[in-house]
């Protein structure tokens, strides 16, 4: 049995404001989309890659990895992110057993985290989520008026690889009411009644959502760099 990457990689990336697809935005030369996969396949876990790329940008995405990720797929996405990660899933071979589903946004994260994501999914669990904790107080709400203030100790911030049984992520994608928010997969399945573990993430595998975070992002590039 075989474990699979999906990389939904089709943002826009509004909040960005570049003047491209946010995962074919440059980081020290490179686009985003290729430092993201570089980290997962150096994990030795993954098997099959499919990447979700902008419905215009599919030729240019096959071109930019054929050589670097041999045998990777390439399939368009759709309006949501949602939408594209069920556009990958549709693409995986019957094969595969485990999915990990990554951001192309999360660029930077370590391939230790892709290696335990798997490990834990190997180990039993139907989904799994690599976390952080919060180091903002976090309070609810409504207009301009405070509503609560949340127990910090429980809460947790949720990255990407996100690791499932692939029956489990067929079928709750597949069920799933199109439109209907989903902000990441396993929250999919915990609507559903599934349980999701965690198992530790890694401050690196922040999301590049704005400028800043690219700024942060090249500049940990740099203290890589030999
Ligand atoms: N229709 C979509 C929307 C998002 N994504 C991907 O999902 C990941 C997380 O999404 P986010 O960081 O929010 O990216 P964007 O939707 O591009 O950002 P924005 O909301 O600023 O436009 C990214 O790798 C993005 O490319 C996708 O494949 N298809
Ligand atoms: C999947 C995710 O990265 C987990 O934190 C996140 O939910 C994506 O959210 P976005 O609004 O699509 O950036």
């Amino acid at each position: 049995m075989r474990t699979a990457l999906v990389v939904p990689a089709a943002g826009r990336g509004d909040r960005l404001g570049a003047p491209r697809p946010k995962a074919l935005v440059p980081l020290a030369g490179e686009p985003l989309l290729l430092h993201a996969l570089r980290r997962a396949t150096a994990s030795d876990v993954v098997d099959v890659v499919v990447v979700v790329a902008p419905a215009g940008e599919c030729e240019e995405v096959r071109s930019l990895l054929t050589s670097e990720v041999p045998g990777v797929l390439v399939v368009p996405g759709g309006a949501e992110r949602q939408d594209s990660v069920r556009a990958g899933l549709r693409a995986l071979p019957a094969d595969v057993d485990v999915v990990l589903v990554h951001d192309a946004a999360r660029c930077l994260t370590p391939p230790g985290v892709f290696t335990a994501v798997v490990a834990a999914v190997r180990a039993g669990a139907a989904g799994v989520v690599p976390v952080v904790p919060v180091s903002d107080t976090v309070k609810r709400v409504t207009g301009h008026h405070v509503v609560e203030t949340l127990d910090r100790s429980e809460l947790v911030a949720v990255q990407t690889p996100q690791g499932f049984s692939a029956d489990v992520l067929r079928a709750v994608h597949e069920a799933a009411v199109p439109g209907a928010a989903a902000t990441d997969d396993a929250g999919m399945l915990e609507a559903l009644g599934h349980t999701v573990r965690t198992v530790p993430g890694d401050e690196r595998a922040f999301k590049v959502t704005r400028p800043l975070d690219l700024l942060l992002a090249q500049s940990l590039v740099d203290q890589e760099a030999p």
